[in-house]
């Protein structure tokens, strides 16, 4: 039996500033039947599309990428904020709903002609995604679908990555 995925979302007013509602995964992923079926369905959309690697973006890109690498037995990279990687990197910039900011990734991430996945927790205006997008094309690989828990259908974020697949398990 399944469950409502929806159900393990908390919204939160104005939160981290105000005029934005907060989508907070934590519930989803402190329930283990209902982070399973998360990572499950997101696993089964990847394999179908023969993905050889995960890409995820700092944070919470982690958190989705990681248990669907496990689950297929393939690799994930993360891109992550300024800083923290420590060999030699690739850079892109991007908006925010919320601010501004850079990610990097490691340049021996990918290899040329890879097919990836590139996954996070939410898409909002879709700058994360499409800067994650842009590291993974510039390194060579080859971007076969993009997974989310959430879309935010108002930001408009699915115009950002229009020419990819797209796998949203809920929105909002
Ligand atoms: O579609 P966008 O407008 O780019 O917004 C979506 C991104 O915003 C959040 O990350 P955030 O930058 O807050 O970082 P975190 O995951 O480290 O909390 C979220 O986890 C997505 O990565
Ligand atoms: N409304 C929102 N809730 C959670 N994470 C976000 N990232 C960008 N917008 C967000």
């Amino acid at each position: 039996m399944s469950v409502n995925l929806r159900d393990y979302i908390a919204s939160v007013n104005d939160f981290p500033e105000k005029g934005v509602v907060y989508r907070d995964i934590s519930p989803l992923m402190a329930d283990g039947v209902a982070y399973a079926q998360a990572t499950d369905q997101i696993a089964a959309y990847a394999k179908d599309k023969g993905v050889e690697m995960i890409v995820g973006p700092e944070a919470r890109g982690f958190i989705v990428g990681c248990p669907v690498a496990y689950k297929l037995g393939i690799g994930f990279a993360p891109a992550r904020k300024k800083g923290k990687l420590p060999r030699p990197t690739i850079s892109a910039s991007y908006g925010l709903e919320y601010g501004r900011s850079t990610l990097y990734l490691h340049t021996d991430a990918i290899k040329p002609g890879q097919r990836v996945l590139v996954t996070d927790d939410l898409l909002a205006t879709g700058g994360t995604i499409a800067a994650t997008i842009k590291l993974v094309e510039d390194l060579g690989g080859i971007v076969v679908g993009t997974a989310f828990l959430i879309e935010l259908k108002d930001l408009k974020g699915r115009e950002k990555i229009k020419n990819y697949d797209m796998l949203a398990l809920m929105d909002f």
